[in-house]
């Protein structure tokens, strides 16, 4: 599935700007903090309006400023996973997991493949952030998108849990079935993890 991104626009002060393709993979957006790499993924999601550009995904148009294209969230396909999880505090696990899905399938395999089968029952706020993280994963691919997208998905973790979501990503990626945008400002996760790097600098404004 072919991924075209090109969005720009201003965000505050902040003129943000960025523009590459991807087949399966993982393309790291990398850049100094603040130079607008959340903000890039929230214009591919649909959550922020970018004033040029466009956004497509294999033969569909998500967004193009110049066409008056600007499809919602809820129809691009996409899969986002919040850096802070944003998982439903008064749901369980399960439904939090089913909340985009249309019926159970692939629940069973998803579960097995994040190591998340045992947390079924429990509610949010008695997951580790580790585990939060890997059920917000679960969840996003569970609503089946054709693209997705991992806001520093490594950030506020020990060094144990973070090599432990760094596996279920290389696995996500090795699979090659989508395109997986990524925003990291570490370096090394960047160079472990990517099969192409975006390098966001600062626009003049
Ligand atoms: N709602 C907003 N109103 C005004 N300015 C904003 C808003 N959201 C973000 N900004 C500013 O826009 C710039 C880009 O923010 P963004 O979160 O996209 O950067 P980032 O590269 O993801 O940063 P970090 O790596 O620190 O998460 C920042 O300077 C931020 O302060």
């Amino acid at each position: 599935m072919r991924f075209d991104v090109d969005v720009a626009g201003r965000v505050g002060e902040t003129e943000v700007a960025c523009a590459f393709s991807a087949d399966a993979g993982l393309t790291v957006l990398f850049g100094a903090s603040g130079v607008g790499k959340t903000s890039v993924l929230n214009m591919i999601a649909g959550l922020m309006r970018p004033a040029r550009g466009s956004v497509r995904l294999g033969e569909r148009t998500l967004f193009d400023a110049a066409a008056g294209i600007d499809l919602p969230p809820e129809r691009r396909g996409i899969g986002y996973v919040f850096q802070d999880a944003r998982l439903f505090p008064h749901r369980r696990v399960r439904a939090n997991l089913l909340y985009g899905a249309t019926d159970e399938t692939g629940l069973g395999e998803t579960c097995d493949f994040l190591g998340i089968a045992h947390l079924l029952d429990r509610w949010p706020k008695t997951l580790s952030g580790g585990e939060a993280r890997r059920v917000a994963i679960g969840r996003a691919l569970l609503s089946r998108p054709q693209a997705l997208l991992l806001d520093e998905p490594l950030s506020f973790l020990d060094a144990a849990r973070r090599s432990e979501i760094e596996r279920v990503i290389l696995g996500l990626r090795d699979r090659g079935e989508l395109p997986i945008v990524m925003v990291t400002h570490d370096a090394g996760e960047a160079e472990r993890l990517a099969t192409q790097m975006v390098h966001m600098g600062a626009e003049q404004g």
